[in-house]
Formats: structure tokens, sequence, C-alpha cells
């Protein structure tokens, strides 16, 4: 093959112009300007692994196992449709550019020279990327349904790439069984809470960390192990704190039920899974505001094919420091919200409890209007 002719033209290349990063968010509050928004097409019920089946009840993860490789039920997928269109129109409708991935078949079978999987959905964003200022990270995934979930963004990851964002890959995990301990069973209550995971390799779901400018908070959990956690905190760097939060929930996955970041001083945690009195020193000065107990979820329907524990009552989206989307359904959550001197913006999306959660797991805040702060003495 001979070798390409060098390129001869001698046209310069026009000085390009200086490139403007549409990427930029650093905290979990600062005025919403684009945002990317999950989506339900071809969702499909994910491969057994041990690592799925330790988020839910036995019996749950039986039946999970028989239906692996089916689509969810269409009664499931258009009632959780009709409620996800009304939040891009409220997003919309607030002026905040909507990104929205490309549908796939996730029925197709794929794998890697180690095993072979099918399933689930691009239904939250916000578990697979982790935006740090300009740069989006595609996080190394434990869950083997999930291994190659980004490549539905793709699209809109070479968009941004190209107008000037960072986009960095961690490294992708070999999913072997050497990271999973094949004698796991979820601690009873009062046994010690143990993980899945071993330390094999780093992987981690970008939904356990939540952003306060120069300082992380991240939950160990069965998706995030410390080996993921140390890789984060050495890519990030000397000018980024990684602090561990320690949950008491005994099949943990994912921060944004656990501890949220509402606005600078002001943290909303879960009192059944965090001890308000063992947090870590830096946040000795932030008003540590307690969720109320969720609303009931009257629909049996609903609470036997949610992913998701009762507190999706705090997994709320802040469009800027005052105004956040809630749901409609927890009016206890909306009264204190009121009452911490928030404006909660009530929206319905109950019913993508099946597909991994709600207004914070459906979405990646890819640009706040703000900078690179630290909110801590
Ligand atoms: N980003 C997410 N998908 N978060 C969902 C959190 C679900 C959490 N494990 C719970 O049971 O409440």
């Amino acid at each position: 093959m001979p070798a390409p002719e060098a390129r001869t033209d001698t046209a310069a290349r026009p000085a390009a112009e200086p490139l403007v990063s549409p990427v930029g968010s650093y905290n979990e509050w600062d005025p919403l300007e684009e945002i990317v928004v999950g989506r339900l097409d071809g969702a499909t019920i994910p491969s057994r692994h041990p690592v799925v089946a330790c988020n839910m009840p036995p019996w749950a993860a039986r039946l999970q196992g028989l239906a692996a490789g089916t689509r969810y039920p269409r009664l499931l997928v258009e009632r959780a449709r009709q409620e996800l269109d009304r939040f891009v129109a409220l997003l919309e409708s607030l002026g905040i550019t909507v990104r929205r991935p490309d549908a796939v078949d996730h029925g197709r079978r794929f794998g890697t020279p180690d095993w072979s999987s099918r399933g689930f959905c691009n239904t939250c964003p916000r578990d697979s990327m982790l935006v740090i200022g300009d740069e989006i990270i595609e996080t190394p995934m434990a869950w083997p349904c999930r291994y190659f979930e980004t490549h539905s963004y793709r699209s809109i990851l070479k968009d941004y790439f190209r107008r000037g964002a960072r986009w960095t890959a961690a490294p992708k995990p070999q999913l072997t069984d050497e990271l999973f301990d094949a004698g796991f069973r979820v601690p009873k209550a009062g046994e010690p809470l143990r993980y899945v995971l071993t330390e094999f390799e780093p992987v981690f779901d970008a939904a356990d960390f939540v952003r306060a400018g120069r300082d992380l908070f991240v939950t160990r959990s069965n998706v995030t192990n410390g080996m993921g956690i140390d890789w984060l905190r050495r890519h990030l760097g000397p000018g980024f704190r990684i602090h561990e939060i320690a949950s008491r929930c005994r099949t943990p996955m994912h921060i944004d039920t656990t501890f949220v970041l509402l606005a600078p001083g002001k943290v909303l945690v879960n009192p059944e899974y965090i001890d308000v009195d063992h947090l870590p020193d830096v946040l000795s000065s932030w008003d540590v505001l307690i969720a109320p107990e969720p609303d009931p979820i009257g629909e049996r329907l609903l609470r036997i094919t949610s992913m998701c524990g009762k507190w999706l009552s705090m997994n709320v989206l802040m469009v800027d420091e005052k105004r956040v989307i809630a749901e409609r359904h927890h009016t206890g959550m909306l009264r204190a919200l009121e009452s911490w001197g928030f404006e909660p913006i009530p929206c319905d999306l109950l019913h993508y409890a099946p597909f991994g959660g709600s207004f914070h797991c459906a979405t990646l805040d890819v640009r706040r209007r703000g900078t690179l702060e630290s909110y801590f003495d």
C-alpha cells in the first residue's frame, strides 16, 4: 500500500476560532442551561447476574432472570413515557436545552471475550457519565448489561467534543468473575455492611458521586468499589477532594437517594441511611436537612416493579439554587423544600422507578452557569 500522499496544498488552515466548551458543570445547583435526558425506547429486562440480582428481593431476582432479554411490559413503558415527555416539556419551558440519546435495540445480545449479556436501557444518563467542569467522563460500570450504554450518547458526546469539551473514558473493566464475590449475600439488619464487588479492578457508576465544586461526595456501593474511587481521585488530581459518605443502606447503589446537594451550605440526607452525627467534618458548617418520610406508593404494580427503594422522593433536580423539580406525589417533600426556602416545581415521574430512578437519575446536567468554587472552609 503506497504511503498516503503528504498534503501538498499550501492553503493554510484558517486560524481556528477558540472553542468554547458546551459542557461546563461543577456542582448540582448553578443555573441549569443544558441537560441530557434519558429515553425509554427498547427498554429490556437485563440478563441475570449477581451484581443486578443483589439489588432486589430473591423472588424478584428469580423473575428477572426468567424474563431476561424480554422487553419491559408496554404498560410500564407507556405510563413512564407520558411522564417523561411532560418532564422534558417542563425543562424546555424553563429555557433549558434538552438533548436525548439515540434509540437502541437493548434486546440485542453483546459481550466481550469473557461474557455476554442482553438488556437494559438508556433511561439514566446520570449513571454512566460524570461531568466535572468541561469534562465528561464515561464511567466503568459494573453491570455487564450497561457495558456499552454510553454508545447511545456518542452523537451527543462527539458534538460536545467537536465544540470544545473534554471527553474521557475510564479504563473499561473486564467484569470477569474475579470482580464479584461469589459468596455474596445481602447483609441482614444489624450485620456488618458488605458489597458484592471485590477490588479486582476499578469500577464506579457516576451516580455514586455528587459535586460541590472542588469537593465531591461518594458512597461505596454494589457498583462502586474503593479502586474506582481511587481512580477518580487520581484522575481529578490535587485540585479536587473526594469525601466518602457512609451509607447504612444494605443494598447501596447511587448516592442520589441518600445524600443530595441542594445549594451552597444545604444538603438533604436520608435519615434511614445516613448517621447525621458521623458526617465528614467538612460538612460541619452546612445545614443538614433531614428528608421527610416519603408519601406511600399506593400502586402495587409500581411498588413491585420499582428498581429503587422508597426514597426516590429525594431524587430531585436543581434548576438553580432556589428552584427544584420534585415529585408531585411526595407532598411531604414539597412542603419540606418550601420550609427550607426552596421553590419546588412539582412534576410527575413516579412511573420511571422501574427504569432506575427519578429526576436526578433520568438526567445529566452538562452545563450550568457558574465556575469552579470551593464551598467549604
Ligand atoms: N442515579 C440513579 N439511578 N439513582 C437511583 C438510586 C436508587 C437507589 N439505589 C434506591 O434504591 O433508592
